[in-house]
């Protein structure tokens, strides 16, 4: 398996590019199953999640063809048709490895009012039920029955009628499956307390320029009416505000400067002002955010929520840089139950933090120190190459495919600001 070596120490100074958000693009891709039309999608990631979730699709009838950038540019463009579709089914060795893939589910069932996909199960981060993404379907139309940990979803005559459904909790990849499925009921879906993620009205815009038809986008009621039909169209992917806000942290725990091109400033505000908080110089400029690190680092007192709240997301990245404030700093993590598997490889590098329950105390340390460490979640692996970017001496961080999930060519990008890393084989 590979590693991330990193010697650190290294100030990262230069402009960095933000690629297309995995999160969007995982609730992009499905959407084409809802046409038997090509749907176009630029700016699309280069990741093992954005692949798997293509073989996916292929195993479903749908046809992919990616059309190459150069070598030396981010992301790439996908064409998905799935003219017809061979199969309604999400099997779980899919399901397990890329939760992204339950995300399936709506789509398939407005389509052609039929799917069988996988339950998940938890994973690293925590519990990951999807109770609710059932609870919303069932109110726009669909028959539920679970067996050998799969569930199977109709619509009564081949079509989901729509309906009212209110959200007890926020959610965001419930909504995102009510809303496609929704987008091909025969009557119209009023859901309340929708999440209003980014990546949700990044979603619906597709949906829209689909042709469907959905009121209240970035807001928590949305009103689908439901369309017979939707055709093909070109969407590019949204920028991902997790990679900018993990990057501004690089800058601010390196004592660097950095100019996060690409980005959406607008869709970043809790991020920037925690970090503005924390002391961070913050610049805004047209499609770009310059960051300095200040000195000395703030504490800050952080607890994640739904957007427009600060994003769990964040929260490992956070962690990492709070290691080195000047100060004792808390967070309190309300999303995921167990969402700090950072914390005792932190401690390792000696940070000082301290987790009772959901809260996590953070006293800022004079230095870090470099180390083997490994992660067992995509933002926690990226706390670990935020504390060795920092660390004195060497850091090695295994079990970099979480990282791979989300991070795109993670080691060109930092090396190209000056940070000294590299992938290695095996260990
Ligand atoms: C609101 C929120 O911050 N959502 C995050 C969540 O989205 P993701 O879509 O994975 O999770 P949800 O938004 O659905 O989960 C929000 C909360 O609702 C609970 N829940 C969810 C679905 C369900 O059927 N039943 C249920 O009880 C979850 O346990 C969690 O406590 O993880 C993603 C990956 O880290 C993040 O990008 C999202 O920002
Ligand atoms: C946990 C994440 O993603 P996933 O839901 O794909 O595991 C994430 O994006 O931080």
């Amino acid at each position: 398996m590979d590693r991330i070596l990193i010697r650190g120490g290294n100030r990262l100074s230069g402009r960095l590019p933000i690629s297309g958000a995995k999160n969007a693009a995982l609730t992009l891709m499905p959407c084409a199953l809802l046409t038997d039309e090509p749907l176009v999608l630029s700016n699309l990631p280069r990741l093992a999640d954005v692949d798997g979730f293509g073989h996916l699709l292929n195993q479903l009838g749908a046809s992919t063809a990616v059309e190459g950038t150069r070598p030396d540019e981010f992301g790439r463009t996908m064409t998905i048709h799935a003219k017809s579709l061979t199969s309604t089914e999400a099997p779980y060795d899919i399901v397990r490895k890329m939760r992204a893939s339950i995300l399936v589910l709506g789509p398939l069932l407005g389509r052609g009012g039929e799917a069988r996909v996988s339950l998940p199960g938890g994973c690293a981060i925590g519990n990951r039920p999807i109770d609710l993404h059932l609870k919303a379907l069932e109110a726009i139309g669909a028959e539920l029955e679970m067996a050998a940990g799969y569930v199977k979803a109709t619509a009564p005559g081949g079509r989901l009628k729509g309906g009212r459904y209110r959200f007890p909790v926020v959610s965001v990849g419930a909504t995102e499956n009510v809303v496609m499925a929704a987008s091909l009921a025969s009557g119209t879906s009023v859901i309340e307390n929708a999440a209003r993620e980014p990546e949700i009205v990044d979603l619906c815009r597709c949906l829209v320029a689909m042709g469907a038809s959905i009121d209240g986008i970035g807001t928590e009621t949305l009103t689908i009416e439901g369309r017979d039909r939707l055709h093909g169209a070109t969407y590019r992917v949204m920028p991902d505000r997790i990679e900018a806000g993990s990057y501004a942290c690089a800058a601010a725990i390196t004592g660097g400067s950095l100019e996060l091109t690409g980005v959406d400033a607008g869709d970043m505000g809790a991020t920037l002002s925690a970090l503005a908080d924390a002391g961070v110089l913050i610049q805004l400029k047209p499609g770009s955010v310059c960051v300095s690190a200040p000195d000395p680092l703030r504490p800050l007192t952080l607890t994640t929520a739904p957007f427009p709240g600060f994003a769990t997301d964040m929260q490992a990245q956070f962690m990492a840089m709070l290691t080195l404030a000047d100060g004792a700093s808390v967070l309190t993590e309300t999303i995921f139950e167990n969402r700090y598997m950072h914390v005792p490889e932190l401690a390792r590098m000696g940070a000082d933090i301290l987790v009772q329950g959901r809260t996590a105390v953070v006293r800022g340390v004079g230095k870090l120190t470099g180390a083997p460490v490994m992660a067992t979640d995509l933002r926690a692996s990226m706390s670990l190459i935020l504390a060795g970017l920092a660390a004195e001496g060497e850091t090695q961080v295994s079990r970099i495919y979480h990282l791979d999930r989300g991070y795109e060519r993670l080691e060109e990008k930092l090396s190209a600001v000056g940070a000294d890393i590299e992938r290695a084989e095996g260990g």
